[in-house]
């Protein structure tokens, strides 16, 4: 039983399919790219994470808010989604973090969400299909269908990074007790917090700067290592970035990326990018780490991904794949001192198996600074 469940809401996809629900969250019209995400926990983060703008996101896990929202888990200041689906919201959370429950932070945060719906079927669906566009609205009217769906078919996510990007510069201290003294800049494309803490609690003080920061301008900061960070859209609409990044990759600063910062690297190495079907959304995507000959469990949220035929060998190689479908999940460059990867090492929500790298990337830090 939901508690507003006179309201009501229909979910409307690009292909003409309506799903009636119940509306939760915010009221009204909001159309945005569907996609899903199949984790079983960690939905805070996924509505605090920045990549996910401009995008309706179904939760293929069918009890969503059980332990409710809480003052921690923010992976920024603000949820960044364009709309929200789920099966079925809990209204009494219980967690001794709690701080508010689910419909309380949707209406805060003014998105519009739709309960009720099955999500799996709708997530079958968008396999077959690829992501489609949608609108979740509460004021649906058949006679206006046409309308809406002109306004769906016509979306799409634009000047994504400038959107989410900070617009000044941020310092964050070394954690309390942490080993070393380093400084990390974080190019900021939406990053998310836990990127930064995983930085701090490894010795790290961390200057963030926005999206589009020239190469001079960082390297002027003195930068022990690079970050480049995850973020929303496509990437390969970043022009102006991807050709900063390529005059990073030579500075002999170590550089690591995550998500969206590896695919601009490989971008600005003369890689292309293309859009997955349904792409990776959840906690649990295996992928090999063919140095280690591991497989991992990962935590993902991308839509795209470098093309493996187009990566030139002669710069580095592909050093971890999707166990799934086999698309590039890493790539180490030998040219530079450069390593990226598709998938989420700070995690939250998800795994902590592959934080190693960070690990990796203090010890690149410490090789170049000469402290190993
Ligand atoms: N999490 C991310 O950085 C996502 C990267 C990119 N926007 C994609 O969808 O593939």
């Amino acid at each position: 039983m939901q508690q507003n469940e006179t309201k009501r809401a229909w979910l409307v996809l690009q292909d003409g399919s309506v799903y009636p629900g119940v509306s939760f969250g915010a009221e009204g019209t909001t159309v945005g790219e569907t996609v899903f995400n199949t984790g079983m926990t960690g939905y805070q983060e996924v509505l605090t994470d920045p990549s996910y703008y401009g995008q309706i996101v179904t939760q293929t896990y069918p009890l969503i808010g059980n332990y409710g929202i809480n003052n921690d888990d923010m992976e920024s200041g603000r949820s960044w989604v364009k709309g929200y689906i789920v099966s079925e919201w809990c209204e009494t959370p219980s967690n001794f973090r709690v701080a508010m429950d689910l419909d309380a932070f949707l209406k805060s945060q003014n998105v519009i969400a739709i309960a009720g719906i099955d999500t799996r079927a709708l997530t079958k669906k968008l396999r077959e299909s690829g992501v489609m566009n949608g609108a979740i609205t509460t004021e649906y009217d058949e006679s206006k269908k046409d309308a809406l769906l002109e306004q769906i078919r016509a979306y799409t996510i634009a000047d994504a990074v400038a959107a989410v990007s900070c617009t000044a510069p941020a310092s964050f201290p070394k954690a309390e007790g942490s080993e070393g003294d380093y400084h990390v800049v974080l190019c900021d494309y939406g990053y998310k917090r836990n990127i930064v803490r995983s930085l701090q609690n490894r010795g790290c003080r961390v200057t963030v700067v926005p999206g589009h920061t020239s190469a001079e301008e960082i390297l002027a900061l003195r930068p022990d290592g690079i970050m480049l960070s995850n973020g929303p859209g496509d990437p390969a609409e970043n022009t102006a970035i991807i050709a900063e990044i390529a005059k990073l990759l030579p500075s002999g600063v170590p550089i690591f990326g995550i998500c969206l910062g590896h695919q601009l690297t490989a971008l600005a190495t003369g890689a292309a990018t293309c859009k997955l079907k349904y792409g990776h959304r959840g906690s649990n995507q295996p992928v090999k780490d063919r140095d280690l000959d591991r497989t991992f469990i990962t935590s993902q949220n991308h839509g795209y991904a470098v093309e493996g035929d187009s990566f030139d060998t002669n710069l580095g190689r592909i050093s971890h794949v999707n166990a799934n479908d086999g698309t590039v999940e890493g790539i180490r460059y030998e040219r530079y001192n450069c390593f990226t990867v598709q998938f989420h090492p700070e995690a939250s929500a998800g795994p902590k198996d592959t934080a190693y790298l960070f690990d990796e990337f203090i010890d690149r830090i410490k090789d170049a600074k000469g402290d190993r």
